[in-house]
């Protein structure tokens, strides 16, 4: 780990708390584009998710972070009109193969959405239910796989005397990291975080991020966040986009100690957006 000091005068920029060797690729996107009907939201992007580390997308409003993040999984195919071109790679899968179990794509890469969405079931049954989809497994295996997600999801201390009680009835971040067990009970690779802790608390925001950072020595992460210190904290690369295209992508300590591009410095540094 090392310590970057923050070179950037910024209102915003908080000091990068790790810089890790370089992974292998887990996600590869080759001049990827993405069209809403006849706008284009996405322009040739080409970028890579290293194995187990932390890819955190910035940003302004509109600049294409959240459309880009839907792509991973595909969930624009739920909506007509919407289509993108290139090519996305999740190892030796083309993610935008027309011909792709879609329902296998999901198991292989989860999300984790804005609001907290926990089904409206009990906090045993929430995770059970993704499971089954995939797997037939006995009473106790699943007892089992029910805990360790919630383990996973930095949960189980909290709720292992009340697994029959309603997912509805937990707080908002404790419904926040049931969503993110129930996504780590289904044994994905990738896991997408669409601005997760826009609706949290700073304390639940801090165990969120705790444990993306713990969640990464297994998986790979992607998060979309509007808020500069959480990039820094949780991410090893950072991206930067603007208008639909990708305009940096470097290690996170440098895009907040030394970027590149005069348009980072001054989003990182609120001069806009
Ligand atoms: N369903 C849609 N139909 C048409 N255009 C859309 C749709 N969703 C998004 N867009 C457009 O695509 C562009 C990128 O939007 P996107 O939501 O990906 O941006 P974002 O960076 O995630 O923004 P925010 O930070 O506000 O969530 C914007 O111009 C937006 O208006």
């Amino acid at each position: 780990m090392t310590d970057m000091s923050v070179s950037v005068s910024s209102p915003t920029a908080a000091i990068p708390s790790k810089s890790l060797p370089d992974a292998p690729a887990k996600v590869i996107a080759r001049n990827l584009n993405f069209y809403y009907g006849e706008h284009q939201a996405l322009k040739n992007i080409n970028l890579s998710l290293g194995t187990n580390r932390v890819t955190a997308f910035i940003g302004p409003s509109g600049c294409g972070k959240s459309t880009l993040l839907r792509i991973f999984n595909r969930m624009y195919d739920l909506y007509p009109g919407q289509r993108a071109t290139g090519q996305l790679m999740l190892d030796n899968t083309n993610i935008l193969d027309p011909k792709l179990d879609l329902n296998l794509l999901r198991a292989r890469v989860g999300m984790v959405f804005q609001k907290p969405t926990p089904f409206p079931m009990t906090i045993y049954e929430n995770i059970a239910f993704g499971i089954r989809l995939y797997e037939k497994i006995s009473k106790s295996e699943m007892d089992d796989r029910v805990e360790k997600a919630l383990r996973g999801g930095a949960l189980w201390n909290e709720v292992k005397d009340k697994l029959n009680a309603s997912g509805l009835s937990l707080s908002g971040g404790q419904q926040q990291r049931l969503c993110i067990a129930r996504t780590v009970a289904v044994r994905p690779e990738v896991i997408l975080f669409d601005e997760p802790c826009s609706a949290l608390d700073p304390i639940s925001t801090a165990k969120v991020e705790e444990l993306i950072q713990e969640l990464s020595d297994n998986y790979t992460i992607a998060i979309v966040t509007h808020n500069m210190q959480q990039a820094a904290r949780v991410s090893d690369k950072t991206a930067f986009m603007y208008l639909g295209e990708l305009i940096e992508f470097d290690e996170t300590s440098k895009i907040f100690t030394s970027p590149s591009d005069r348009r980072t410095q001054d989003y990182i540094t609120g001069r806009f957006g």
